[in-house]
């Protein structure tokens, strides 16, 4: 039996979250209370409610530079030790509360510092948020740390990474604008985490194409790639023929590169047209190694289980279909191997055939 997964039993699915922001996912109710108490004034609301549609709707330009605007709100809120530990902890439990039993969450430490914190202490407060958050309600959050690809501090991030590697700093990345900013700009960043045995993914291939996307694993050596949706530009489609690859295509591919792919947040900065013609589609039929991620919850008013839910409604997937992209996820996580394979064989195989079989008579 694998009935078409509903939204409420995809919520119960133990699922893996690659690719999430934290200044992407505060709730509404947070930012007017956060601004309340820091005298930020900046919000074009204070009504929760009507904020969060505010997000939603002008997040939705089809320009990534237009929806990078809104981070204004969020990350003006998130610059003292309280305010992100909060943020932290109510991202772990949000998560909690949609299923996710591991998810990698991801900011720019050097977005947090005007009002006088140090990287060291945004990091150490954003780590004791998750630790909390992920304990008190059940989900296990490693960090990324992201350096802004228009600055020139990915350096000094990389060092941070590497820094607090043991403490819940798991990798890299770099995001922002990515027209006119290529990932090559912080080449010593990457190599440097190269000789230091780190990981890292790199936003690639959302608003710019294939270019950004070689640039980002032959040059830089990225482990996985952010978005990497325009891998489509390098794959031939002919009606009644099979897709045919180009090299760049055939080497993700063959190197299993994990795609961490965020459909609702493509459609808004337009890398996709709608749900139905997003290239995840043809991704998971080539067998690319497909995952499935938010972006920005607040932004795509959305959340992992959403995501999934559309997918099956726009591709007719199964539990298999949403095993396979959580399994993806889970064998392409910056955590430590063994932790990997007791998700994948201790909660995620069972959750999922728990649910595939939901129903069904047991054998006699
Ligand atoms: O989808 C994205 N592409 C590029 N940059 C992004 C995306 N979503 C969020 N960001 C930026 C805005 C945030 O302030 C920053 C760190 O989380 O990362
Ligand atoms: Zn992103």
């Amino acid at each position: 039996m694998d009935e078409r997964p509903t939204l409420e039993d995809i919520r119960r699915a133990p699922k893996v979250l690659l690719h999430d922001h934290l200044d992407g996912g505060l709730r509404p109710a947070t930012i007017v209370e956060l601004a309340r108490e820091s005298g930020y004034d900046g919000l074009p609301t204070t009504d929760p409610d009507s904020l969060g549609t505010w997000f939603a709707e002008m997040s939705n330009s089809g320009s990534l530079e237009r929806y990078l605007e809104t981070f204004s709100h969020t990350v003006g809120v998130m610059q003292t030790r309280e305010a992100l530990a909060r943020v932290a902890y109510e991202a772990a439990e949000d998560l909690a509360r949609d299923g996710v039993v591991y998810a990698e969450v991801r900011y720019a430490p050097e977005l947090h510092t005007r009002e006088g914190l140090t990287l060291e202490q945004v990091v150490e407060a954003v780590l004791e948020g998750f630790e909390k958050g992920g304990r008190d309600h059940g989900v296990k959050v490693g960090t990324l740390v992201t350096a802004m690809r228009h600055q020139a501090r990915s350096m000094e991030i990389a060092e941070l990474a590497v820094r607090y590697r043991d403490a819940g700093v798991v990798g890299f990345d770099i995001a922002g604008a990515e027209a006119g900013y290529p990932p090559t700009r912080h080449l010593d960043a990457f190599e440097y985490l190269q000789r230091e045995n780190a990981h890292f993914t790199i936003h690639a291939g959302e608003a710019f194409g294939l270019p950004s996307i070689w640039q980002a694993i032959q040059w830089c050596g990225a482990d996985r790639l952010g978005h990497g949706v325009r891998i489509i530009d390098d794959i031939a489609v002919a009606d009644g023929q099979k897709p045919k690859l180009g090299r760049l295509a055939a080497y993700v591919r063959d190197k299993r590169i994990p795609l961490e792919m965020c459909p609702t947040s493509n459609i808004q900065t337009g890398a996709a047209k709608s749900i139905a013609e997003h290239p995840i589609g043809l991704l998971r039929s080539l067998n690319f190694r497909v995952t499935v991620n938010t972006d920005n919850r607040l932004m795509s008013g959305t959340s992992l289980s959403e995501e999934f839910h559309k997918l099956v409604e726009a591709f007719g997937y199964g539990w298999d279909d949403l095993r396979w992209f959580t399994v993806n996820a889970m064998k392409s996580s910056f955590l430590d191997f063994s932790e990997r394979l007791e998700l994948i064989n201790g909660v995620i195989k069972p959750g999922f055939e728990q649910l595939k079989w939901r129903g069904s008579r047991p054998v006699a």
